[in-house]
């Protein structure tokens, strides 16, 4: 049974579709129709919004007074010898979103594979894996390994945690640690891919902490219902179990799918945008991505008139639909061999075609 929304979260839900109805009328190329979203407040009453609107409530313009930075600082925790595309795909989302700096901290092994990849990225190759350290050294390795992130942490508007990580277990327990410095600095963190194995694992890394966002595909829902909600995944009711679910753990979760499915157990969000038929792999980790600089974007202005919208939902919609935008043009041009890296292509003109730089 769900409970039902307290009077503040219905006059925030409303305020919100106020807020999303009054763009409705500036001139914009995408049509209105094609980018709805879909809203259930606790209570269950399914609303229909613009998600445009909040697109453009939180994408900062740009001004020549603006310094390198401003547009968001990230950092990707992942890259490992087998995955090196993962940590590209989703440092690079977020400087083609607008971010300014882009970093990730990776193996050893992974590093001079990604910095071969471009020049944008900044490139830590300080991670370890067990193989390449004797027993004894794990402990000075791991120390050192924090010491170097310490850094740097509070450089960062937001961390994702995951992409092409894998699943050493030297290594994710160094990952752990990093999680506990990054909360307790209040540094945002996007979880994806093998962050969530360590997420559903061991749920204090993120419970109770409002700056998380997790973004499971299929296989990492089921595995955070069936540990967390001891059941299997509902598609009765779907959105009932997303907010249970988005509760439990008291952080926000995007359900990806054939639509995704946003929730911060307040209320559910839905953004089923035209998006590809192509499933090839990388899509999430634009996704990852595309969160972090748009919440690094939200966490600045989420204030919107007098109400106080929850930033990390905000920044699941904008990312998603501009995911899904992309994918849907890059399909446009290259089809059945559209990849992910034409997807990333696309990224610009679909945030452009809603957010045009003035
Ligand atoms: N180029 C790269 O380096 C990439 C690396 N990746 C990394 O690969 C690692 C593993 O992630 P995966 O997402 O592959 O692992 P998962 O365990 O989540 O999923 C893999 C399996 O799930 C199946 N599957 C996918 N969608 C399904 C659906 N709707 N219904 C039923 N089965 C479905 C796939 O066929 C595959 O066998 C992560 O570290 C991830 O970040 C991926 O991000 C993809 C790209
Ligand atoms: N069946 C679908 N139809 C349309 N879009 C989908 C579908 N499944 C996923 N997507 C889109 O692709 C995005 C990535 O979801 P996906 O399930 O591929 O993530 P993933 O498995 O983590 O990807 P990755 O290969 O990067 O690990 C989602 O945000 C969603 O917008
Ligand atoms: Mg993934």
């Amino acid at each position: 049974m769900i409970s039902s929304p307290g009077a503040a979260l219905i006059r925030r839900q409303q305020f919100l579709l106020k807020c999303l109805g009054a763009y409705r009328n500036k001139s914009c190329n995408t049509s209105s129709r094609s980018i709805k979203m879909w809203s259930v407040m606790s209570g269950g009453t399914a609303l229909e919004a613009d998600a445009i609107s909040v697109l453009r409530s939180i994408t900062p313009s740009l001004h020549l007074s603006r310094h390198k930075g401003q547009a968001g600082k990230i950092a990707v925790i992942g890259g490992c010898r087998e995955y090196t595309g993962a940590p590209y795909f989703s440092a690079i989302s977020a400087l083609r979103i607008g971010a300014d700096l882009s970093h990730v901290f990776c193996t050893k092994d992974a590093g001079p594979v990604i910095k071969s990849y471009s020049p944008e990225l900044i490139v830590h190759p300080i991670l370890e894996e067990s193989y390449s350290i004797r027993d004894e050294e794990k402990k000075s390795v791991s120390a050192k390994i924090i010491a170097e992130i310490d850094k740097w942490m509070e450089r960062f508007d937001c961390i994702v945690i995951g992409p092409g990580l894998g699943r050493d277990s030297f290594l994710l327990d160094c990952v752990s640690d990093i999680m506990k410095r990054a909360r307790q600095a209040n540094v945002p963190m996007v979880i994806d891919g093998d962050g969530l194995f360590l997420v559903t694992n061991d749920l204090d890394l993120v419970s109770g902490y409002p700056l998380a966002v997790l973004t499971p595909n299929v296989n990492e829902y089921k595995r955070l219902v069936q540990k967390l909600l001891s059941s299997e995944v509902n598609d009765q009711d779907g959105a009932g179990q997303l907010l249970t679910l988005a509760k439990r753990i008291g952080a926000t979760i995007l359900r990806k799918g054939k639509a995704d499915h946003i929730s911060d157990g307040d209320a559910v969000h839905g953004v089923s945008v035209y998006g590809s038929p192509r499933r090839c792999g990388g899509q999430g980790d634009i996704l990852s991505g595309s969160v972090a600089v748009f919440l690094s974007w939200a966490r600045q202005c989420a204030v919107i008139g007098e109400v106080k919208m929850n930033p990390t939902v905000l920044a699941c919609i904008a990312a998603s639909v501009v995911l899904r935008k992309s994918a849907s043009l890059a399909f446009d041009s290259k089809r059945r061999s559209t990849l992910t890296g034409d997807i990333i292509e696309c990224l610009g003109r679909s945030l452009e075609e809603i957010c045009p730089v003035s």
